[in-house]
């Protein structure tokens, strides 16, 4: 499967969220990665043909989405786990399953039945299938709503923030499952958590405000943020400029350890300072602030300021 976007613009009412949106991609396992309100909710609504862009083209495969035609076919080829799945407490794993196969217009009772066992399976709940879901922990409901997005075998699967809130070990788990279903298909993977990603997603596109501030290989991001980290010690509390971003500060025996993105800090009261190899996470980091940095109308400073 191939998917391309081409300039895709929302606007709800006054809110612009997302300027001219460009990505291509392929089958296998994709990232889009976003702090809060970066337009990435948007974007997945926009692909599982809940809402329409405002203005831009989606192609996928040979079909265009914004028409009638091509919408009814990709929904065909179509998963979808939104970030809150309205789940019927009362009923069982098994039955909520069966109540979506039904939805999804999986009428043949046998055939959908076979499809049901199979997937509990996939998603490691065939033991409590027949529990009822209110009974289950957030990690179940969450593998329970991909069994329910991988119901017709669809092509695209499209996962909302999967997950947040979730324990480590639930984390790990749902993260592998979402590896392995991604070998003969797209799965489309939005989180904020930078971990998600490094772990699962050979390719990424990184959000902010509505705009693409990366997209590429994940591993380039470290190289993005090559030479704009430092590592330093000082006794007194280090205050970054508007350009720097603190990602860690860990107190030692003697003085406390800063994690640093942005320009070298240049503070007199800071020892052993180096720049250091980045992470995935100081990569993000270092993106998210040269965007928005770029987005910024340059003010003037106080000396120009004052002689007007
Ligand atoms: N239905 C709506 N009406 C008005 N504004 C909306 C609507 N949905 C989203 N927005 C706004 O659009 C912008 C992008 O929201 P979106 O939910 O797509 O971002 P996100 O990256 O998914 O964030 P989050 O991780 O918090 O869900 C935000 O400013 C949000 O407030």
């Amino acid at each position: 499967m191939s998917i391309t976007i081409e300039n895709v613009s929302k606007n709800y009412s006054s809110v612009q969220a997302l300027k001219g949106i460009t990505l291509h991609i392929e089958d296998g396992m994709f990232g889009l990665l976003g702090p809060n309100g970066a337009g990435k909710t948007t974007l997945l609504r926009i692909l599982a043909t809940l809402i329409r862009p405002s203005s831009g083209q989606i192609t996928i495969d040979e079909y265009n989405v914004l028409t009638q035609s091509g919408c009814k076919a990709i929904r065909s080829q179509l998963g979808y786990l939104p970030q809150e799945l309205a789940f019927y407490p009362d009923l069982t794993g098994r039955e909520f399953l069966d109540y979506m196969g039904l939805l999804k217009r999986l009428y043949d009772r046998p055939a959908r039945r076979k499809q049901m066992d199979a997937l509990l399976d996939v998603v490691s709940l065939s033991a409590v299938a027949d529990h009822k879901v209110k009974t289950y922990s957030g990690g179940m409901k969450r593998r329970l709503g991909i069994a329910q997005a991988l119901l017709g075998n669809p092509r695209l699967l499209i996962v909302d923030e999967p997950t947040a809130g979730l324990d480590p070990e639930e984390r790990i788990r749902l993260r592998t499952l979402l590896s392995h279903l991604a070998h003969r298909r797209v799965v489309l993977l939005s989180t904020h958590v930078v971990e998600d990603i490094s772990q699962t997603c050979r390719h990424i596109a990184v959000l902010n405000k509505g705009e693409v501030a990366f997209q590429g290989l994940t591993y380039q991001i470290t190289k993005e943020a090559q030479d704009h980290v430092w590592q330093f010690r000082t006794d007194t509390p280090y205050t970054p400029s508007l350009e720097q971003s603190t990602i860690s500060v860990l107190p030692q025996e003697h003085g406390t350890l800063y994690r640093i993105v942005g320009p070298r800090p240049t503070a007199q009261n800071i020892t052993d300072l180096q720049a250091v190899a980045p992470s995935l996470e100081d990569g993000y980091i270092w993106l998210q602030q040269r965007h928005t940095l770029s987005k910024r109308t340059p003010t003037r400073n106080h000396e120009e300021a004052s002689l007007t």
